[in-house]
């Protein structure tokens, strides 16, 4: 069996996760969906006051080579153990999930149509987009309740990081889509015909 591979890209808190979500509970068994956070460098090296301020919205902030090997090893049938990132530590945590693989594997996260060795491999590449003061408005949300961040940190992190990144290296990559959501996880349209191109893949 070799798995087919869909990539859902697009801007911090544009709703990838939840659209993920969705797809996930749909289709059960036969989809994975591999993070592209996971493979965040470790940093377990670095003291945390010196992690917290990383960039974490630029291409070299991911190990794509363990992420392309891992994702090559699935797609061919393979099992991984895919590592488990922790945002709270700035690091991954030192768990990992052992993944066997299925028919669809989706991998998501900003970066995942940045750099051409995944798009080589990648079967349908999606862009989740989503206005930039309502991906704001729900980063501060998300990042205060659930990553243990306060507001003040979530603010200049965005000013200095995500914002800027996101135009240098994420919106680019809109162009290689060949889906757009726009509106994120709202447009329950654009989600069905999503899944429905996921059923005629699994027919192949
Ligand atoms: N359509 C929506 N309406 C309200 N809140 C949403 C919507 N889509 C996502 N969210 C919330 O916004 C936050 C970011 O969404 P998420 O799916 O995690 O984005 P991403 O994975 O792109 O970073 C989450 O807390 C999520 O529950
Ligand atoms: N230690 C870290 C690692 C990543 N981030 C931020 O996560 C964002 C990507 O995740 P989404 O669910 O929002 O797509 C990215 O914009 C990084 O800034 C972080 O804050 N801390």
């Amino acid at each position: 069996m070799e798995s087919k591979i869909i990539a859902i890209a697009g801007g911090s808190a544009s709703g990838k996760s939840t659209i993920v979500d969705y797809i996930k509970n749909y289709f059960a068994d036969d989809l994975f969906v591999m993070g592209h956070d996971n493979y965040y460098k470790a940093h377990n090296d670095i003291p945390f006051e010196k992690r917290e301020k990383l960039n974490y919205d630029e291409p070299n902030a991911f190990d794509n080579e363990m992420f392309i090997r891992d994702l090559k090893r699935l797609k061919s049938g393979k099992e991984i153990d895919m590592p488990i990132y922790d945002y709270n530590i700035h690091t991954r945590s030192d768990k990992t999930v052992h993944v066997s693989p299925k028919k669809i594997i989706l991998i998501e996260g900003i970066l995942v149509l940045y750099d051409k060795m995944i798009r080589d491999i990648t079967d349908t590449m999606v862009f989740v987009d989503a206005d930039s003061d309502v991906r704001l408005q729900r980063r501060i949300l998300r990042d205060t309740k659930e990553r243990s961040r306060s507001l003040d940190s979530v603010l200049t992190q965005y000013i200095k990081q995500v914002k800027p990144m996101h135009e240098k290296y994420v919106e680019p990559t809109k162009k290689y889509a060949d889906i757009i959501i726009p509106r994120g996880a709202k447009n329950t349209r654009g989600i069905e015909i999503l899944i429905k191109h996921i059923e005629d893949l699994l027919k192949e």
